[in-house]
């Protein structure tokens, strides 16, 4: 039992990797109730204590229950694939009270009024997109939302390995509840008020990573993907300016902190995304063969609809559209941004 096994269990819904990892954190400070969809799953984790090839906490119990989680937890971490985020809330809304606590772990957008099978297909406008918190808002009477974004890489994590990560939200309670159940000695958790900020980094760098992967995959070097990152970021900070986010999330744990991580692993499935690109395969290949959620490509779709609607100038954003989605040649796609005309280096202070 932990140590605070006299106080609610906390609530994770989504036992793929990162709600996995999350859970097995949090069992450190707490109890904690693993939602999965999946009855035969909840099973299999209750009665083996195994699960993606971990050992799961004594103090993680799996359930199929969205009420009985609701009724139990008053703080949950959800943390399922953008694309079924509202579906989820949709099920879990009904079950909540004004005084849950949620701190999503999610990195991507939803999308509304425009087909999601084809987010490029329409015009995207912003009222068009919204971020987790804002499904939450949408979708539930629940006010105290946060955000859990950071380098967390669920694999290096479920190895016990330490990082750290950034719980964001308008409200200090909500950072104090999320550090006192996540903060140990595996895991540093800062808190910021900056949650638009902190959502739109984690999702942006995704996009970032594949680019990244693709130039890996390339035979590349580093300094073009120094370059690459640096230059991505910048399109973040012009992205997250234009939908009312300050710049300066993007320069901590949950932005470049993530960038870095995800855009430089092997071991993040955006970067393999774009490292299969980059030695050839075709994005339908790879979307057969690579069960794992890359949320970049998605992401991809939607933010070359964004960039429209705002008129940004963001032309990696705009290259990687061109060759993750029309079949543009990744050579001609380099050679347009080694010409492009940047003019200044640092072009958002
Ligand atoms: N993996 C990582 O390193 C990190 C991931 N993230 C973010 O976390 C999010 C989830 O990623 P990750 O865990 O890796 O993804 P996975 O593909 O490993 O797992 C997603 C999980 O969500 C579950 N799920 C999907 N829809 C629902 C639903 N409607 N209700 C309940 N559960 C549902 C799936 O269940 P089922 O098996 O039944 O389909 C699956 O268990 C993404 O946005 C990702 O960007 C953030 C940080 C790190
Ligand atoms: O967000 C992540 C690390 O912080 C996970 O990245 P991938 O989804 O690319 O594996």
């Amino acid at each position: 039992m932990s140590e605070t096994s006299g106080q609610r269990p906390v609530g994770v819904i989504g036992a793929g990797s990162f709600g996995t990892a999350i859970a097995n954190l949090l069992a450190y400070n707490a109890d904690v109730l693993l939602y999965s969809r999946n009855i035969e799953l909840v099973d299999t984790i209750n009665s083996t204590r195994e699960h993606l090839g971990i050992h799961l906490s004594a103090s993680v119990q799996a359930t199929n229950d969205l009420q009985q989680l609701a009724r139990e937890c008053n703080l949950l971490f959800p943390i399922v694939p953008s694309t079924n985020f509202r579906k989820m809330m949709h099920n879990l809304g009904p079950h909540l009270r004004p005084y849950h606590m949620l701190i999503h772990g999610t990195k991507g957008f939803d999308i509304r009024g425009i087909s999601d099978s084809n987010p490029g297909g329409g015009k995207l406008k912003r009222e068009n997109v919204s971020t987790m918190s804002e499904v939450i808002r949408q979708e539930s009477v629940v006010v105290r939302v946060g955000c859990l974004s950071g380098p967390n890489l669920a694999s290096e994590i479920m190895e016990g390995q330490p990082t750290a990560t950034l719980i964001a939200s308008p409200f200090d309670e909500v950072i104090h509840a999320g550090k006192m159940v996540l903060d140990s000695k595996h895991f540093h958790v800062f808190g910021s008020h900056e949650i638009l900020g902190a959502e739109l980094a984690g999702a942006l760098k995704n996009v970032i990573a594949l680019g990244s992967g693709i130039l890996k995959g390339k035979g590349l070097g580093k300094n073009l993907q120094a370059m690459l990152i640096t230059r991505g970021l910048t399109e973040m900070v012009h992205f997250g300016k234009a939908m009312g986010a300050s710049g300066s999330a993007f320069f901590g744990t949950a932005g470049i902190g993530d960038l870095v991580a995800t855009a430089t692993s092997k071991r993040s499935r955006n970067f393999t995304f774009g490292f299969r690109l980059g030695q050839g395969e075709s994005m339908e290949d790879i979307s057969d063969s690579m069960p794992e959620l890359a949320e970049g490509v998605r992401t991809l779709q939607i933010t070359r609809q964004l960039a429209d609607y705002y008129n940004l100038r963001v032309p990696i954003t705009e290259m990687l559209h061109r060759v993750v989605f029309e079949g543009f040649d990744i050579d001609r796609a380099l050679e347009y941004l080694m010409t492009y005309p940047y003019d200044v280096d640092v072009d958002f202070l």
